[in-house]
């Protein structure tokens, strides 16, 4: 095993990149919810693949969660996360305290227009806000040459990789493929919420993306019919509640018709307490 910093500080986190960078190297940035699993760990592998130092962050965010969602109960496993970057090559983890990321009220945001008007936008409003902000203070606190972050949160991705070019931030927004299960559920910290028998029904929403991107792919097919016909598979699959699912352009994720260039289909489902989210490229 090689060896892990773990660093709570702005200033133990800038001089442990310090001493990487006068070393002569290049840093790569993975911020985390933590309760780590295969997922993240493809994000530290992604950052070693491009040669650059892993720097991982695990900050359960306050910011991006709403009043009725799950910011109390979010899984906390800090001793298992870092035992995890470890054996994946991570050299730094900042777990910082809620008071070393807001050491005032944050009076300044990150807000992008047009991407967060759709998909999960609506449905969790201030997220994206909360989302960017804490990314663009994560990023200015290390200033890493490159952040990695999954495609399994599409939008979040679209939104993180504008906010950098809107800022012309000198860092380069990676995304990296979703990593599933073997029944193709993408893995995420919050699949743990899932019951036995939720956990069978979960794979439906990959099985279902991936036969509709099938369908839509000819550019003939109607996005919106086709989609609604997915989302009542969904239901019939035993999922409680489809917060959407839809065809969108790939950059922009204005919704579309019919398919002509790069085009994405992504899902929002309830499953009992459990909110489960996946998109695939047509
Ligand atoms: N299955 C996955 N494959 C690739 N990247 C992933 C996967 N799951 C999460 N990530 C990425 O890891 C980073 C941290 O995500 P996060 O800590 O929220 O994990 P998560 O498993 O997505 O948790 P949640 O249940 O909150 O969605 C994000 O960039 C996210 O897109
Ligand atoms: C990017 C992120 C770490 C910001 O809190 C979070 O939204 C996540 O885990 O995807
Ligand atoms: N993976 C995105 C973080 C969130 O759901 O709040």
């Amino acid at each position: 095993m090689r060896d892990l910093a773990v660093v709570r500080t702005v200033a133990d986190l800038r001089r442990a990149v310090g001493e990487f960078r006068a070393a002569g190297r290049t840093i790569g940035m993975i911020p985390t919810m933590g309760a780590l699993h295969a997922g993240h760990t493809s994000l530290v592998q992604g950052a070693l693949d491009h040669g650059d130092v892993p720097v991982a962050s695990i900050f359960v965010n306050p910011t991006q969660f709403g009043p009725n969602e799950d910011f109390a109960a979010y899984p906390r496993d800090e001793a298992g996360d870092f035992a995890k970057l470890e054996a994946a090559g991570c050299r730094i983890a900042y777990a910082p305290g809620v008071g070393e990321m807001y050491p005032s009220p944050q009076l300044t945001t990150a807000t992008v227009a047009d991407l967060t008007d759709g998909l999960c936008g609506p449905f969790r409003p201030g997220h994206f806000q909360g989302v960017a902000t804490v990314v663009c203070k994560l990023l200015m606190m290390a200033i890493p040459d490159r952040g990695y972050f999954g495609e399994k949160d599409y939008q979040q991705l679209q939104v993180l990789k504008r906010m950098a070019r809107d800022f012309a931030m000198p860092i380069e927004i990676v995304g990296m493929p979703t990593v599933r299960e073997p029944d193709g559920l993408a893995m995420s910290s919050r699949n743990r919420y899932l019951s036995p028998g939720e956990r069978k029904t979960a794979s439906a929403m990959y099985r279902e993306l991936t036969a509709l991107a099938a369908n839509v792919r000819d550019g003939h097919t109607p996005c919106a019919k086709a989609a609604a016909e997915s989302a009542q598979a969904l239901l019939a699959a035993g999922f409680d509640k489809v917060e959407y699912l839809d065809v969108v352009d790939a950059e922009s994720l204005a919704p579309i018709e019919r398919v002509a260039g790069p085009a994405r289909i992504a899902a929002a489902a309830r499953l009992g307490r459990t909110r489960l989210i996946d998109n695939v490229a047509v």
